[in-house]
């Protein structure tokens, strides 16, 4: 316990493992028992998840003042056990050093430059957001002649999946998926299966034990959805060298998608003879990471702006007021429009905040000996900002139950504490795709829908407060078209 920071006493092997589970069952959730931990040693704080201790981070300035402005000792990534499996060092999430690097700036910037120049991610998140709509539309109202034109219900999880999951896809393969696709069906089943099965202590647990005989009952429940969805991109990258081997298929200088800008940096790093990172088997785990870290994260985010929609009529109200006078009320919301938003940006933060999806955000681990708010800290410790704990911070966002946009357009400065995409040299590598869909996607819908709730209407309680991804309840909406 030496040269770590303050926490509860842990007992040999097991940590404060029989600490934690008691305080999470007791209050009802992990962060509402780590917000125990946090009342009694500070902001900063060890908890031992078995033999392995973890530093907790639950203050916006210590997060910034060690992650980004010592960002060389607070910036490697610690994935040690079911983060590790398929990956093995491999791929973004999970890989450090020079690969990591390599692939963390190849996949931005590819983001980034596609279309060169033109907008294209505004107009491929646009061309599924009215795809997904109309699609729904047409749907409804052939199944079902009393529909009012345009309207129709659905449930909004599914709706949401399918739609950043065709925005994602487009980006890495071109392709998008239609409803009952059986393919997108297990897709998404798989991914569910993955975050729902996962908890705290299979991030710590080394994959050698994971995948041990011992533990046969629990790896087809977190391994086999992950190993189907591998064998997808697998399979999608088959195809595709497949169809550029035959001719069927052309790489040229302008890619349309991440898998032919990786394949034509492949082929370019051949040339020059360079030894590359740049393999078919390192590809597929850069669209696995792509795929697991950017779909499941939007469409959650996108359920729960609906629930607090939902919830909070007065802030619809104040944001279409808003979105109608910048847009005349006649042309669609564009990315250049945000300037002149300031209320529907405050309600995006507001939804972040009150969403905060991850319930424990990912870990680095210290590779020298350092000082953290002015306590020790060892290397080889695990390290987390806590995001979910730091949104609720009563000295940053007062009466943080309330949903209160407000609180951002009073405060100057209060958005750079909100971290939802984490913060430092690790932070989301698709923070901008993330923000142009929420932005987009929320801000059109609420100039062209009305929201009613189906049934009651849901709660801004999770689901799984116990789980790594904070869920809204499943519940259905109907959309109404308003002009
Ligand atoms: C609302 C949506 C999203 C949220 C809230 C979110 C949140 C996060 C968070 C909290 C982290 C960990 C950061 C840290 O260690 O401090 C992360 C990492 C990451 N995210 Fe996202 N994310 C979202 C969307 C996306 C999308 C759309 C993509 C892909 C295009 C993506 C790709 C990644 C990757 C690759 C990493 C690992 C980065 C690294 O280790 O270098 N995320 N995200």
């Amino acid at each position: 316990r030496r040269q770590l920071p303050n926490g509860p006493y842990p007992l040999p092997l097991i940590g404060n493992l029989h600490q934690l589970i008691y305080l999470c069952w007791k209050h009802g959730g992990i962060v509402e028992g780590y917000a125990e931990i946090e009342k009694h040693y500070g902001k900063v704080y060890t908890v031992w998840i078995g033999p392995v201790p973890t530093v907790f981070i639950s203050d916006a300035d210590v997060a910034q003042e060690t992650h980004v402005k010592r960002a060389n000792v607070f910036g490697v990534r610690h994935a040690p056990g079911l983060m590790n499996y398929i990956r093995m060092g491999r791929g973004v999430v999970a890989s450090n050093g020079d690969l990591w690097q390599e692939h963390r700036r190849f996949a931005l910037t590819t983001l980034r430059n596609f279309g060169f120049g033109r907008n294209i991610i505004e107009e491929r998140i646009m061309d599924e957001y009215r795809y997904r709509f109309s699609d729904s539309a047409a749907a409804s109202n052939n199944n079902n002649n009393n529909e009012k034109m345009g309207s129709f219900e659905t449930c909004t999880r599914s709706f949401f999946d399918l739609l950043t999951g065709s925005v994602i896809n487009k980006m890495l393969i071109n392709e998008r998926f239609e409803q009952d696709d059986t393919v997108f069906e297990k897709l998404k089943a798989s991914l569910s299966a993955g975050f729902e099965n996962t908890g705290l202590l299979d991030i710590f647990c080394p994959v050698e034990i994971l995948t041990s005989p011992l533990l046969k009952w629990r790896q087809d429940k977190i391994f086999e959805p992950l190993d189907w969805i591998y064998e997808l991109c697998k399979r999608n990258i088959e195809d595709r060298v497949a169809q550029v081997e035959s001719g069927e298929h052309v790489l040229h200088d302008e890619p349309d998608d991440f898998l032919d800008a990786y394949l034509m940096k492949m082929k370019k790093d051949e040339r020059e003879g360079l030894e590359s990172s740049f393999t078919l088997e390192n590809l597929a785990i850069d669209l696995y990471d792509l795929w697991l870290a950017g779909q499941e994260t939007t469409s959650t985010t996108l359920t729960w702006a609906c629930a607090c929609f939902l919830n909070h009529p007065e802030s619809v109200k104040k944001a279409r007021e808003e979105l109608v006078t910048v847009t005349g009320g006649h042309r669609s919301l564009s990315l250049t429009d945000k300037q002149n938003t300031p209320y529907l940006l405050a309600l995006i933060n507001e939804i972040q905040r009150i969403a905060s999806i991850l319930n424990v955000n990912l870990f680095r681990i210290i590779k020298q000996d350092t000082v953290i708010d002015g306590q020790p800290l060892r290397a080889g410790t695990a390290v987390t900002a806590h995001i979910a704990m730091i949104h609720v911070d009563e000295e940053l966002f007062k009466n943080h139950t309330q949903f209160r946009p407000e609180r951002f357009l009073e405060k100057e400065g209060l958005d750079r504490k909100l971290i939802p995409f984490g913060i430092g040299k690790r932070a989301c590598l698709g923070e901008s795709l993330a923000r142009a869909e929420l932005y987009l996607v929320l801000g059109n819908l609420l100039l062209d829908y009305d929201l009613e709730p189906v049934g009651s209407k849901p709660t801004l309680k999770s689901t799984t407060p116990f789980g790594l991804l904070k869920r809204p309840q499943q519940f259905n909406v109907r959309f109404v078209p308003i002009r």
